[in-house]
């Protein structure tokens, strides 16, 4: 390039490269600091654990606050936790089980949440997944827990009845669908195959564009992807990512019938986490087979000021019609205010098991 737009671009350019140089010292000044926490953390308990969900979210929370522009606030928090990403591995190398296979939208809730610098392990199964943590095969695990077209997953509640694993973290995932296929037009698909979840969220869209095509439901997205891959005249309701992986064409993208189509995920491990200023706590509760047992239940959080944002019932699985009610509530169960509505609710009910209080998710 020549001329003065030649002279600026260049002189542009060497400000860059000196900005990076700069960059790429305070990235490594930050991770020797990591390092030295490591060592911190490993003087005071052997079995320390390295990750911290409530540092963590207090980190991105400080970002996106203090966050000068250009760049969009949940921008600049993906950057940030990426380079946490990579100090942590440095402390410790994580490994994440997830509802697989590759290509899931929980692999992809995994990766936000935890960012790139983990091993993500994929399981066939939510329930795989649970008992590769309680082994201690994987670090921490990702399971999905509710959408907001679709309600809730009831495999993951009712797992919870039996784990002695804690809800250390949550993940939400603006989920949008495509119609992938290795056929080049709509009108060479005969046969939809996607999760039951994906196929519902997606029925007003296929009523109106295929309806003849069969909607066949299998075990999980990326499962579809990999049938519609192989097989001609199929195609599959999946993500992006499941079309990278497969190689298959976006035969039409964004189907999901309504646009905030979100799916909340758990991260679960052997703790929960620490108080981060801004945090959820789920509970199991059971209530005794009396009148009035579930307003008694439930007055413990109004009387304290804890808002209640879910309550879900399901079968216990112990007795015939008895049943157990998930919650979850605003704060952790270390804030003054929940701690005593719980105590409150111990009187109340039959059982309350503490499932977790882990940071709102941030990004
Ligand atoms: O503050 C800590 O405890 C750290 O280990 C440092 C750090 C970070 O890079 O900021 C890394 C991992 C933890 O999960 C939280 C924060």
């Amino acid at each position: 390039m020549s001329g003065q737009d030649g002279e600026t671009l260049d002189g542009i350019r060497r400000r860059i490269d000196a900005l990076d140089d700069e960059i790429m010292r305070l990235i490594s000044e930050r991770a020797d600091c990591a390092q030295e926490v490591a060592r911190i953390k490993r003087a005071a308990d052997a079995r320390a654990e390295f990750y911290r969900p409530e540092r963590e979210a207090q980190v991105l929370r400080r970002i996106q606050a203090a966050n000068p522009g250009p760049l969009n606030s949940e921008e600049m928090a993906r950057l940030f936790r990426e380079i946490m990403s990579a100090c942590l591995a440095l402390e410790q190398q994580l490994s994440i089980a997830f509802l697989g296979p590759e290509g899931t939208f929980t692999q992809a809730a995994a990766l936000k949440h935890f960012g790139h610098s983990v091993n993500t392990v994929p399981m066939n199964a939510i329930d795989e997944v649970f008992r590769e943590v309680e082994s201690g095969s994987a670090h921490y695990g990702v399971v999905p827990v509710e959408n907001s077209t679709e309600g809730v997953v009831t495999h993951t509640l009712d797992r919870f009845m039996q784990s002695p694993l804690s809800i250390c973290g949550e993940v939400e995932l603006r989920i949008h669908h495509h119609l992938l296929s290795t056929a080049d037009a709509l009108s060479r698909v005969e046969r939809i195959y996607s999760h039951q979840q994906s196929l519902a969220q997606c029925r007003e869209w296929l009523d109106a564009r295929l309806p003849h095509a069969e909607r066949l439901s299998v075990s999980s997205n990326a499962d579809a992807a990999r049938r519609a891959s192989r097989e001609p005249g199929a195609a599959a309701i999946a993500s992006e990512a499941a079309a990278e992986l497969y190689g298959l064409n976006v035969l039409a993208a964004n189907i999901e019938d309504s646009p905030d189509n979100t799916t909340r995920f758990l991260v679960i491990g052997p703790r929960s986490s620490g108080p981060s200023g801004n945090d959820k706590t789920s509970l199991l509760v059971s209530a005794r087979n009396r009148p009035g047992s579930l307003h008694g239940l439930l007055s413990p959080f109004a009387d304290n000021d804890v808002s209640l944002t879910r309550i879900e019932s399901r079968p216990s699985h112990c007795v015939n019609w008895e049943y157990v009610f998930f919650m979850d509530i605003e704060g952790h169960a270390q804030d003054a205010h929940v701690a005593k509505a719980l105590r409150e609710l111990k009187q109340e009910a039959e059982l309350v098991k503490v499932l977790g209080s882990y940071p709102k998710a941030v990004l």
